[in-house]
């Protein structure tokens, strides 16, 4: 079952969205418009449902990852939103207009990046947006600056004039989002963006899309890394075999349990001071303790103290994000 959405997390609002919309679609509440909803949303390939009665909402100024297995439906999903592929069953808004039928409205907005950026390889960065920008809808008069900007935003901007087949898969990556800024877009839809990128491409794409979001960019990525969602989102669909089994605030997500975790040399000594407080014993050694009512883990510093315990820490237990997908997908369920 979908643990939905309550609320949104930490936000920037960015301008406002156009709010009016034809025929809202039910959904749970949430603090901002929606830029991306879809109810009931359904893609089927013969009898198997690569997506599966999907209920989405990402709501402006979201950084919204959404996460799932090797194929769990995520490509497909972002085929859709775009107007790339045409769903078995359910309704789709972007940007508050209906997709596949107002597309042409939505995708001016949108900055996308889809499997991988495709470029000319004999062309170089600049020649390749130079293209992309002339089949845009933007005007003509301004190109030259607007693919400059785009180039120098990714770190390109050195090497805008090299061919494209010199350059490494980060610098690939990184002209596919320079790509996806060129209409300076409302939305970023990006499929896998670190797809193949070493740590260092990695870290340089995460700062980017947060500096994007801060200046009022709402960023939707699909990644099959969760360390990638933890570290970049605000807010995480987890998908499961084509459904949404989750969709909330990260923070949310990642919520204290009300235990804390003690760090200490005299381990034996700090159970027997603890008692029925002490409820677990973890692989690392720390130890999961209950605090008496009302006495915090200040109160729990004293009376282990007084107890003759060295303290190395004593940490608030936080459930993570693995630990929450872990519980709600089952093992197996990247498996065919
Ligand atoms: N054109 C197609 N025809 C038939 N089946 C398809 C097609 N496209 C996708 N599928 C199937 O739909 C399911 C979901 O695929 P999809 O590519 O959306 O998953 P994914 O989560 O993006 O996977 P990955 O992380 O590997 O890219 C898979 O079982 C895939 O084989």
């Amino acid at each position: 079952m979908t643990e939905a959405r309550r609320s949104t997390g930490v936000r920037t609002p960015p301008e406002a969205v156009p709010t009016q919309r034809a025929r809202p679609l039910p959904g749970p509440p949430v603090d901002q418009p929606l830029v991306i909803e879809t109810r009931g949303l359904t893609k089927r390939y013969g009898t198997r449902a690569a997506v599966d009665d999907v209920d989405l909402h990402v709501a402006q100024g979201d950084r919204y990852g959404f996460l799932g297995p090797n194929g769990s439906g995520k490509t497909t999903m972002v085929r859709m939103l775009l107007g790339l592929v045409f769903a078995t069953r359910g309704e789709i808004r972007v940007l508050g207009h209906e997709v596949p039928k107002e597309v042409h409205r939505v995708l001016p907005r949108i900055g996308a990046m889809v499997e991988g950026p495709a470029a000319y390889g004999h062309l170089s960065g600049r020649a390749n947006l130079d293209l992309l920008d002339a089949s845009g809808p933007g005007p003509r008069t301004g190109r030259r600056r607007r693919v400059g900007e785009a180039m120098e935003r990714v770190g390109l901007g050195g090497v805008d004039r090299r061919p494209v087949r010199t350059y490494s898969l980060g610098m690939r990556q990184r002209l596919g989002l320079a790509g996806a800024l060129l209409s300076r877009p409302d939305l970023l839809v990006l499929d896998e963006p670190t797809n193949g990128l070493d740590p260092h491409g990695i870290r340089e794409i995460r700062e980017l899309l947060i500096e994007l979001n801060h200046e009022g960019t709402t960023v939707f990525l699909s990644s099959h890394l969760l360390a990638e969602i933890e570290a970049l989102c605000t807010t995480v669909g987890v998908v499961d075999r084509g459904a949404l089994v989750l969709e909330k605030p990260l923070d949310d997500v990642r919520r204290s349990t009300g235990r804390v975790v003690l760090s200490t040399p005299d381990a034996d000594r700090a159970a027997a001071a603890l008692g029925s407080a002490l409820v677990d014993r973890r692989p690392d050694g720390g130890l999961v303790v209950v605090p008496a009512n009302g006495s915090g883990a200040s109160g729990l510093a004293q009376h282990l103290v007084g107890a003759g315990v060295r303290i190395d820490s004593l940490e608030p237990e936080t459930i993570s994000l693995e630990d929450v997908v872990v519980r709600i997908t089952g093992p197996g369920s990247d498996r065919a």
